[in-house]
């Protein structure tokens, strides 16, 4: 591996070292005979043990490993930059989707095969080390959470990798405390391949194209060649450069579409104050696709910078997911990622109704101040953008792009349908199976 100067030309040229691109470089370079440059935005310095430390999200106001877009209502969407991408910085759940999520996925994708590629992440000796939080490392809110659902609702056992709907105990990417990304499970063992290079603080402009071909990318001056460019820069970074190539795609060219699981937040003054452990351990998935989220403690314990509001537990609508849209607006990526629809802001009521009766309840008695439950009236993110080129529309079942040859987006924006956990996984299962599809051709 070489960082620094990009070359003139590769085999495959791969466009940002997040959860999907660092799983493709590694697959694509297996081969000795392809050239494979992977190109980011981010520094090329590996992110710490402190910075992927569980305790801690490191995307607070002026973090070298996130970017942040404001949108127009004025909250941050935020994305990892560096090596590992989000990676690198996100809440370090990693959670299946449901099996019945994947049923209106194009063919291609059977759910044997999905539970394969989920299992060389997430199973026994998986790259992605993926384990769930044990008894004695959740917090206390925690554990009172999950005693109070268990007489309501059904319990997965913590070992089983498929999610239910019910309690679902966090599984988690993790060396002990430490956040295992994509970057450490994939580039690392591969850094000595004289076929891979690496070209970091390197951030692409746009695609080079003539015809319905691309033939490379546009960084800065320079120009790289490539026999096929690999989008990987996640749901708003992908999108953001087929917009800026003029290469869309969809009924509007300077549109796309982007989705979003928004979140409500009820907070709560708490009487304990344990000891620092992961953000989430512990989740309801409900059966009107509701995912009711256990936070450990106030998210100003966890990202730096942000005022101390009090803990909370959040309740997200995960089905169907709003619809929010990325365009170009004088040159900078505008990101909105929609608004709850009438029937998504009805079910979110009755989570927050639901967590609102258990705050107050006898259960948590000694742990919630009385008088101190509030529900916040701002509906937030989830930060997990996803679908802005869903795959059986504007992608094929292999991320290729409808009407263009020498290009394919393999990340977060080919998901084609909204899924009842976290994106995490599901995104780098993707991407191990079309990386391994693309490797036996
Ligand atoms: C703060 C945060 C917390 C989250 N928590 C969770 C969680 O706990 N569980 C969960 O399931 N999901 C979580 N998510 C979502 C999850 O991390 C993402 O869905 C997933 O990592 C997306 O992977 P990706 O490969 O599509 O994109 P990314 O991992 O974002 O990778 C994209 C890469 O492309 C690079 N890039 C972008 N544009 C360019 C360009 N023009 N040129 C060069 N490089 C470029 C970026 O710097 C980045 O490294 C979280 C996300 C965030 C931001």
């Amino acid at each position: 591996m070489t960082l620094g100067d990009l070359p003139a030309t590769a085999d495959v040229v791969i466009v940002g070292a997040g959860s999907a691109g660092c799983v493709v470089a590694e697959r694509l370079s297996r081969d000795p005979d392809r050239t494979v440059l992977l190109i980011e935005r981010g520094s090329s310095q590996w992110p710490t043990e402190a910075v992927r430390d569980l305790r801690g999200l490191p995307i607070g106001f002026g973090s070298p490993y996130a970017v942040s877009h404001e949108e127009p209502s004025g909250l941050a969407v935020v994305r990892g930059r560096g090596l590992g991408g989000s990676s690198s910085v996100n809440g370090g759940y990693f959670m299946r989707w449901h099996a019945d999520d994947f049923v209106d996925w194009p063919s291609g994708w059977r759910i044997d095969e999905i539970g394969a590629s989920y299992a060389e992440l997430d199973g026994r000796g998986g790259t992605m080390s993926v384990s769930p939080f044990a008894d004695d490392e959740l917090a206390e809110v925690t554990t009172r959470f999950e005693s109070y659902w268990s007489d309501i609702v059904p319990v997965r056992p913590p070992a089983d990798a498929w999610p239910i709907v019910g309690l679902n105990r966090v599984r988690s990417n993790r060396d002990g405390m430490v956040r295992r990304t994509a970057a450490e499970a994939y580039l690392r063992g591969a850094l000595d391949r004289p076929n891979l290079t690496i070209g970091a603080d390197a951030e692409v402009d746009a695609l080079r194209w003539s015809g319905a071909e691309v033939t490379g990318v546009v960084v800065g001056d320079t120009v790289v060649g490539a026999g096929e460019v690999i989008l990987c820069a996640g749901a708003i970074g992908t999108a953001v450069i087929l917009l800026r190539s003029g290469l869309a795609g969809g009924a509007d060219p300077d549109v796309l579409a982007v989705r979003e699981h928004r979140e409500v937040l009820v907070h709560y003054r708490s009487r304990v104050d344990g000891p620092p452990t992961a953000l989430l351990q512990s989740v309801v998935h409900t059966v009107d696709d509701l995912e009711i989220r256990c936070y450990s403690s106030d998210m100003a314990r966890y990202i730096e910078g942000l005022p101390p509001v009090g803990p909370a537990i959040g309740v997200a609508v995960m089905r169907p997911g709003t619809r929010g849209t990325v365009r170009i607006v004088g040159g900078a990526p505008i990101v909105d990622l929609g608004v709850v629809d009438v029937a998504e802001a009805a079910r979110l009521e009755r989570g927050v109704a639901a967590v609102t009766e258990m705050l107050r309840s006898a259960a948590f008695a000694d742990i919630v101040e009385s008088g101190s439950v509030a529900v916040d009236p701002v509906v937030r993110t989830s930060q997990h953008a996803w679908g802005s080129m869903p795959m059986g529309t504007l992608t094929d079942g292999l991320g290729g792009v409808a009407g263009v040859r020498g290009l394919r987006i393999v990340d977060g924006s080919i998901l084609p349908t909204a899924g009842r956990s976290g994106p995490h996984a599901t995104v780098m299962m993707l991407a191990s199976r079309i990386a391994a599809v693309l490797a036996d051709r």
